[in-house]
């Protein structure tokens, strides 16, 4: 495909988005119906995709609307992009239109809101909640994150998984999030298919996840319980500092790569339906709104709405309350979520402990994307002997 057609392809995407489908939904029809398009293809169309959902709102006013073709045209306006693409020749978009022109040779004039691609609704909380980082965060999750590798310190260290990729010619460099951190700063795409990931050597998991397990109490020879194991992504790496791990969620078939991903890392977490008796401690990895992941999940951004909101602060304040009679005396109960809302975290916990007199905050942590890594946020919690 040429860049063109690839631009073309990225606007039909955008407009099924448009239309109410989700993201990876239209990427994959549009994959399965275009047979023509090779690896390279599909994952410039998928990064075209995914640059103008970071920045939708900053698209649109640039690009003179919403549409898959304004947004496309906004994307490269913004980026100081190749306007000649858009030449109708070879599955290309269509030239320019008159009225596109003088949208485009107008002063964009964007508010700050659209300048940093923030719903309106969320700006207070999202101001309250970062202080005088909120511009520098905001403007972080109009960018890709990096692609972040655990070293499974079950097979190796470091150091080992760091000669490992460089042995297949996979770029990475220790991240100084984690102690287990590696971002991968060449040939992402390959990791999957090398021998260091197939032989359990590094996970993909985000730099400050890592960084959330690695502030939990010591962990080696704990009992754990993870209460919303999802993909098992911390599960695995408790397992993988020493603590025997249980696995446990709401929806069970989110857990089902667990085994294969616990033997490829060379460690044991158990699955159970039904969490019962007292673990040292307990992870409550909580639904939320992601926002500290919306360089990843960019559509979350702007289809989270107040309602939303609520219902995700009041999942929370359940999880925990099931969460935390699962705690032995003296054991802890640790809180984390994705989220940058003071809703989601100082605010949720609180509550929980006003509600929970045996339990006590022992310490936090609150990272950013400024951090390198994801937003995530932990409170963890002592139950009285
Ligand atoms: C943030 S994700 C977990 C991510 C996972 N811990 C990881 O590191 O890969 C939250 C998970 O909580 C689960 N969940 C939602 N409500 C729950 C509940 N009431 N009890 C247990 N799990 C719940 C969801 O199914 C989802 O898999």
């Amino acid at each position: 495909m040429t860049p063109g057609a690839r631009l073309q392809a990225a606007i039909e995407v955008l407009d099924r988005v448009q239309a109410g489908a989700a993201p990876e939904v239209a990427l994959t029809n549009w994959a399965r119906a275009s047979r023509f398009a090779g690896s390279k293809d599909r994952a410039a169309v998928r990064d075209h995709v995914y640059d103008v959902l970071r920045r939708w709102r900053s698209c649109a006013a640039l690009g003179g609307g919403d549409s898959g073709r304004a947004l496309v045209l906004g994307l490269l306006r913004g980026r100081g992009g190749d306007l000649s693409l858009f030449d109708g020749a070879r599955h290309a978009p269509a030239p320019l239109t008159a009225a596109e022109n003088a949208h485009l040779a107008a002063d964009p004039d964007l508010s700050e809101a659209e300048a940093l691609d923030c719903p309106d609704w969320l700006m207070p909380d999202l101001r309250a909640a970062l202080g005088a980082d909120f511009a520098p965060v905001m403007a972080a999750l109009r960018h890709r994150a990096p692609v972040f590798l655990r070293a499974n310190l079950a097979r190796t260290d470091r150091d080992g998984a760091l000669a490992a990729l460089a042995a297949e010619d996979i770029g990475a460099r220790p991240h100084p999030l984690a102690a287990t951190a590696i971002e991968v700063t060449r040939n992402a795409r390959r990791v999957r298919q090398s021998r260091a990931f197939g032989a359990g050597l590094v996970e993909l998991q985000d730099a400050a996840s890592q960084a959330v397990v690695e502030a939990l109490p010591p962990l080696d020879g704990l009992t754990a319980l993870d209460f919303c194991a999802g993909g098992g992504g911390k599960a695995l790496a408790m397992a993988a500092l020493g603590a025997q791990v249980h696995a446990h969620d709401i929806a069970p078939a989110r857990m089902q790569d667990i085994p294969a991903r616990a033997q490829r890392a060379g460690v044991r977490v158990e699955r159970v339906a039904h969490p019962a008796g007292a673990f040292d401690l307990v992870l409550v990895d909580a639904p939320c709104s992601g926002s500290g992941s919306w360089r990843r999940d960019p559509w979350g951004k702007w289809t989270l709405t107040r309602a939303g909101l609520d219902r995700l602060t009041q999942t929370q304040a359940e999880v925990l309350a099931q969460a935390a009679p699962l705690v032995a005396p003296g054991g802890w109960l640790a809180y984390a979520t994705c989220s940058l809302l003071d809703a989601e975290n100082e605010s949720s916990i609180r509550q929980f402990l006003d509600r929970s007199p045996d339990f006590t905050v022992q310490s936090t942590l609150r990272l950013t994307p400024l951090d390198g890594g994801d937003g995530f946020s932990l409170a963890t919690c002592r139950r009285k002997t």
